[in-house]
């Protein structure tokens, strides 16, 4: 090739002129240029995603490319490896040090499919590449252990460092805990606020999450004394809202969002997830019957100004997969896999935006 020389700073130079679309800022700015190697002809980077799910991935290729064409050389051969290390918003924080990103999931109402849509979209995470927990907090009925075929399990305890640890439950690659595997420890049959404040205050303290990119905390349905502990006792990423669009379940949703938003909680809220959207027979492809109301999910989203994650439609098979206890979205070329694998990559990249854009969160103090 002519007399052409090709640095790792004319690379570079090219590069930060392709911004990140969700972000908004160029990629060298952001530290997602790394490993750039010049060769005969061709270069090669990795670029540094945000996330595994990232939505945006061939756009970002396809402006790399042409950005190092247009400014550098139009002969280069252009080899892009992707990868993701996805970012966090916690500043340090005693418990949990190797979680990036707490996640509430969290409803108005009950029944309105919160912990189906909790299980799916962690199992949805975890294949896009992602390391996954779920903390089942919902006291209300601890559904995780059976939606993974897990009931029958048992956390065992290690001891690390004279600590003794409780090890979760690892399922299809997701580490579970659950209040449902928990016993009371007055034997009483239902949990009652404080102990279960107590029990999940413990799955923080002594369990052995490792590293993870996204733990999601399955909350009982309204607002309660858990929700409070949740934020008191760790940094929350943010807040996910379940919904049906049914008049009563969104007035409930409102309430459930505003409380989010309080000052002395101010966790933000990443966005809605309408379930039960609509229904569509599996002979009938093309109709779709809005049984419980249309779009109530969406313009909830948009009263608040907060992103509209998506929309789960009612498919048997999700009920079926939740009663067998295998997440729906391991049936990946479904109805259900595509609407909850669309849900989840929005949710990453909702996660994304908001660890670049708002500040840190840290742990809120005890009002008296
Ligand atoms: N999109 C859907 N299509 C079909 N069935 C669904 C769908 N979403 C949830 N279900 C079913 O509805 C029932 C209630 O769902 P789930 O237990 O997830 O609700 P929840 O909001 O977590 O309830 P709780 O108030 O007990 O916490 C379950 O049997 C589940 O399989």
């Amino acid at each position: 090739m002519g007399e052409l020389t090709v640095n790792k700073e004319k690379i570079l130079a090219a590069l930060s002129t392709v911004q990140e679309p969700d972000l908004k800022k160029d990629l060298v700015t952001l530290n997602m240029i790394q490993d750039i190697e010049v060769g005969v002809g061709q270069v090669r980077f990795t670029v540094v995603l945000t996330t595994p799910a990232c939505p945006l991935k061939e756009l970002i290729r396809r402006e790399c490319t042409e950005a190092i064409h247009r400014h550098v050389s139009p002969d280069l051969q252009v080899i892009i490896n992707l990868s993701a290390n996805v970012t966090t918003a916690r500043t340090g924080g005693a418990l949990i040090p190797g979680v990036k990103n707490v996640i509430a999931i969290a409803s108005g109402k009950g029944g309105v499919g919160k912990s189906t849509v909790t299980s799916n979209l962690a199992m949805a995470l975890h294949r896009s590449g992602a390391k996954v927990g779920i903390i089942d907090a919902d006291i209300s009925g601890p559904s995780i252990p059976v939606m993974f075929g897990a009931d029958d399990m048992k956390p065992t305890i290690s001891q690390v460092n004279g600590r003794n640890l409780i090890n979760p439950i690892r399922q299809y690659g997701i580490k579970l805990m659950s209040i449902g595997f928990m016993t009371p420890p007055d034997s009483a049959v239902v949990w009652r606020g404080p102990m279960a404040s107590q029990a999940l205050r413990q799955f923080f303290a002594d369990t052995d999450w490792g590293e993870l990119d996204y733990l999601l905390i399955d909350l009982p349905p309204g607002t309660s004394d858990i929700h409070i502990t949740l934020v008191q006792t760790v940094p929350v990423t943010g807040a996910v809202i379940v919904t049906t669009p049914q008049k009563v379940a969104l007035a409930d949703a409102t309430k459930g969002l505003a409380m989010f938003r309080q000052p002395q909680i101010n966790v933000p809220v990443l966005g809605v997830v309408e379930n039960m959207a609509y229904f569509t027979p599996e002979e009938l492809p093309d109709h779709k019957y809005h049984i419980f109301g249309e779009g109530g999910g969406r313009r909830l989203a948009e009263q608040f100004s907060v992103p509209f994650l998506g929309e789960i439609p009612i498919v048997q098979r999700i009920r079926e997969a939740g009663d067998e206890g295998r997440p729906a979205v391991m049936e990946e070329d479904s109805i259900q896999g595509h609407a909850f694998r669309d849900a989840a990559t929005e949710l990453a990249r909702q996660i994304a935006i908001r660890n670049a854009s708002l500040q840190k969160t840290k742990e809120v103090e005890i009002q008296v």
